[in-house]
């Protein structure tokens, strides 16, 4: 088994990977600018062993959260516990628990993935004897670009040489920002699959991606970032089950409908979706499936077939990110 794929050695085993208490950070005027609060008492935790999503808009706050954690930038008030390293106090082991895959591609062209991932451990203190370089390589599928300069690697293999480079380290904790952006379907694929075993093997991995469906399919937790304060933060099921609302959408026989609906269908505000198809909002809180089934029978219609819409994540993220909705945080 590769290196990269195994679980990591951490010295302790907090149950949290990542415990964020009342965080801000305002940064300072600049060039005209006025301060500007990007983080805004933020509280998050982050089980070990999670995956972890973390959404919002652009402007929300992720990257500013995900560079305090990564020591880039300096927080103004609160408190990060990395694998229960207080950043403040025990800086270098805060740094080493957690290993950041950055948006930017930002790779030095004429090094070769070996030489960088050689650069990293050293910069890491990873003893020569213990540096797993080609291994490393080899589980995100570059060990045959070992030794070709970064500049003639494709996007997706830059992105996966940058997964690489933050695994030198065997850290516990991969924070990945936005790693799909640009990088086709295949190949996010295989980049997932990499990802998806690290985490079986005990990696806590936290995401940040604007595909709600990644988030949606690989993420157990999602915290939703809005402007600065996390407006949501629960298991991904949970969240889904918050939009109380479901779609029925029900083909009849016999058509065409008359318009408008028969009053037991009007009054559940049906609409007419086609000549013979019927759409019905409802509020699980209020009324059954059942209730809307009585409501076609009642007004004398067959039903053929029925479908239902599933709520989505991006139902929830839009619900909660819209202007003036979405502070009452459930984190
Ligand atoms: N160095 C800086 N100086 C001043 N303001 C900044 C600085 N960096 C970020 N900001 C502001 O802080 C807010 C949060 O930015 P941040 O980059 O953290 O958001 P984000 O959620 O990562 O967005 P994106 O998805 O676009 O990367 C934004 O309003 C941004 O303009």
């Amino acid at each position: 088994m590769p290196a990269f794929a195994r679980a990591p050695e951490a010295p302790r085993h907090p149950d949290n990977a990542i415990e964020i208490e009342g965080l801000t950070k305002v940064y300072r005027p600049s060039a005209g600018q006025g301060a500007k609060t990007a983080l805004e008492d933020v509280s998050l935790t982050i089980p070990r062993g999670g995956f972890f999503a973390l959404l919002g808009p652009n402007g929300a706050g992720k990257s500013t959260l995900i560079n305090i954690m990564a020591g880039l930038v300096l927080k103004t008030t609160g408190t990060v516990r990395i694998w229960g390293h207080d950043i403040d106090r025990e800086d270098r082991q805060a740094r080493c628990a957690i290993g950041i895959v950055p948006q930017e591609l930002n790779l030095d062209p004429f090094f070769t993935p070996r030489e960088l991932l050689e650069v990293q451990a050293g910069m890491y203190g990873v003893p020569k004897r213990e540096r797993r370089t080609l291994e490393i390589l080899d589980a995100v599928g570059l060990a045959d670009k070992a030794d070709a300069y970064a500049r003639t690697l494709s996007g997706g293999m830059r992105r996966r040489l940058l997964v690489a480079k933050a695994m030198v380290h065997t850290p516990p904790i991969l924070v990945l920002d936005e790693p799909t952006a640009g990088v086709d379907i295949e190949l996010r694929q295989q980049l997932w699959s990499y990802v998806k075993d690290l985490n079986a093997r005990g990696t806590t991995i936290l995401l940040t991606t604007h595909y709600l469906e990644e988030a949606e399919t690989l993420c157990d937790r999602t915290a939703i970032i809005h402007r600065g304060t996390v407006a949501a933060c629960d298991t991904t099921r949970n969240l889904l089950g918050r939009l109380d609302c479901k779609t029925l959408i029900v083909t009849v026989d016999g058509g065409p409908l008359s318009d408008p609906l028969p009053a037991p269908l009007a009054a559940l505000e049906a609409m007419v979706r086609g000549p013979d198809q019927v759409e019905v909002r409802y509020k699980p809180s209020e009324t059954t499936v059942g209730a809307v089934l009585d409501a076609f029978r009642a007004a004398d219609l067959d039903i053929r077939d029925l479908v239902t819409e599933e709520t989505d994540l991006e139902d929830i993220f839009l619900q909660l990110t819209r202007d003036g909705v979405g502070a009452t945080a459930a984190a």
